[in-house]
């Protein structure tokens, strides 16, 4: 699986396929019809006559995955849109045959690549699937912010490019890094930055999905190999879908296995970096929130399923990438400051990670805006500052022991990342608020469904998990319908995030999964709540 692209076994020949690419006529392969369709696809930058070495779609029959980097195809976005490209010119499927779930999940998806193989060219090319091309033509303005949005440089240039480092590398060749590469990797990943010399623009910021949903599948650690559980998730090549293969019992004891089908924005494999999950999850949201977005991550999935190892990085990698914005000269000289907080959910109840664990206290202000009373912000300008906040925040996390995991949280950790805008003013003492990122790292899924444990304080740990996982899904459900009322006040964990829902919001969801036997059944469970999720946005 992961990295290496399965060529199509019957890939078409270049002169029978040409009538099948969109908008391109057998023999009629102009640079302006290539541009378009590109375009379609969300790759108009490699249309560019001076993308080198230019893309043909004669060549894409045999394109291989280690060629994309040298086609300028650097982030993983981009190699999926293109991947999906090749497939629609017939790599061995039916125009708009795509993987269906047992749930029937994906009957919009079949639109989507209809769309793509239609003449107008306009199809959107994931048809959900990755819906970064949706516009919301409609911008809310958060109510917080009284001046005027930002202006974006005349020298900003539009860019997906994400940064190519040693791990994508590693990635990409199907290899494992081990830790020292991993560290170094890390280490030189937070030294670089794309932003450091182009911003996107704000169109392209604002075509940014409103909700994405990616999931990623840990490997099997030592305990399940030694106990010889086997690997019962597989990813496609594409990397935005994957079958769970159950194992089951017939009534007359013969085993078999039923096959659970899932598509999904992106799909990690067991080798994808936490810089590929940075660069697919948090880091296109970045430049939007220098223009009054509000985003929110957050990792679901059972004890032990990797959401702690996914979610610690991120905030680190976001601070370097936000740091470096601010130097950008759009920014400069605007009188932004980046704040740090981070204070966990226990038992419906709000403690600061960062001063010993205070209590805190939640209320509204006049204007529904929601205030932490007594959390205390740290103003950042240096990433090594943050990793040791972040290290001290963890530290003060509230954690037990599981079967699954020695160090499982028990409750929800926010870390908060805020961009202000001071003046000199007299008045202006806290600064006014720009944009928010809220990382959030959930507490173990199946924990509100843990009836078996008669620890009471285990119990009611459960209970209010539960009750906040639910709320969640019922605001992302509300939130992604447009509806005027979200029920915010189904859980602490909604309240918090209240401000993060409103306005122009941007919300990632990272499922993360164990793929041994034993878990099959949190897995579906985890894959489900992620699919409601995925179906609500499409609906
Ligand atoms: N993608 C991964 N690659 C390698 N190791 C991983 C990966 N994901 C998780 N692990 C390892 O699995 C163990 C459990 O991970 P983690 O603590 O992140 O789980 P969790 O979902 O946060 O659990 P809990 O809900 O109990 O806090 C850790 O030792 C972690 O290092």
């Amino acid at each position: 699986m992961g990295g290496q692209v399965q060529q199509p076994s019957n890939a078409p020949h270049y002169d029978h396929s040409m009538s099948s690419y969109p908008g391109l006529q057998a023999g009629d392969v102009s640079d302006a019809a290539m541009a378009r369709w590109l375009q379609s696809a969300g790759l108009q930058h490699l249309a560019s006559p001076t993308a080198s070495p230019s893309l043909d779609p004669r060549h894409f029959p045999t394109l291989l995955m280690q060629d994309y980097a040298r086609h300028g195809l650097q982030n993983f976005e981009d190699r999926q849109k293109l991947f999906r490209l090749m497939k629609s010119m017939g790599g061995g499927m039916e125009p708009g045959v795509e993987t269906f779930s047992p749930l029937n999940y994906g009957s919009g998806r079949r639109n989507g690549v209809d769309g793509l193989l239609s003449s107008e060219l306009h199809g959107d090319i994931a048809g959900g699937i990755l819906d970064l091309h949706s516009i919301d033509d409609v911008e809310l303005l958060s109510e917080d912010i009284g001046h005027e949005p930002f202006e974006v440089s005349p020298f900003a240039t539009v860019t997906e490019r994400g940064f190519k480092n040693e791990s994508e590398d590693l990635w990409l060749t199907n290899k494992v890094p081990n830790n020292k590469q991993r560290s170094q990797t890390e280490n030189s990943s937070l030294r670089s930055s794309s932003f450091e010399k182009e911003v996107p623009a704000k169109d392209s910021m604002m075509n940014l999905a409103r909700i994405k949903v990616v999931v990623r599948k840990r490997p099997l650690n030592k305990k399940e190999i030694a106990r010889k559980e086997e690997d019962i998730v597989s990813i496609d090549a594409s990397g935005n879908s994957l079958t769970v293969h159950e194992p089951k019992l017939k009534v007359d004891l013969t085993a078999y296995v039923e096959k659970h089908d899932f598509v999904f924005d992106a799909v990690l494999d067991e080798q994808v970096s936490n810089d590929e999950v940075y660069h697919v999850t948090v880091q296109p949201i970045i430049p939007t929130i220098f223009q009054r977005t509000k985003a929110t991550c957050f990792a679901y999935g059972q004890t032990g399923s990797g959401k702690t190892y996914t979610m610690q990085p991120l905030p680190l990698r976001a601070c370097n990438d936000m740091l470096n914005l601010m130097q950008h000269p759009t920014y400069r000289n605007q009188g932004l400051q980046l704040w740090l907080s981070f204070f966990e959910i226990y038992g419906g109840k709000l403690y600061d990670l960062l001063t010993d664990r205070r209590k805190l206290c939640m209320r509204e202000d006049g204007r529904q805006q929601v205030c932490i009373v007594g959390l205390k912000e740290f103003p950042v300008s240096d990433v090594e500052v943050v990793k040791d906040y972040i290290e001290k925040g963890n530290a003060s996390r509230s954690t037990g022991s599981t079967g699954a995991n020695e160090e499982s949280s028990r409750s929800h950790a926010i870390l908060q990342l805020v961009i202000k805008k001071h003046s000199n003013k007299k008045e202006d003492k806290g600064g006014k608020l720009v944009g928010k990122f809220s990382f959030i790292d959930l507490a173990g899924s199946e924990r509100g469904a843990d009836t078996t444990d008669n620890d009471r304080q285990t119990r009611i740990e459960g209970a209010e998990i539960n009750k906040s996982l639910l709320a969640l899904k019922e605001c992302i459900r509300a939130l992604d319908h447009e509806q005027g009322h979200i029920p915010f006040r189904g859980s602490k964990l909604t309240e918090v995030l209240r401000d993060s829902f409103v306005g122009d919001s941007r919300t990632v969801m990272i499922s993360c999964i164990s793929p041994n036997t034993g878990s099959c059944e949190h897995t579906l469970n985890t894959l489900r709540y992620a699919d409601r999720a995925e179906r609500i946005i499409k609906e």
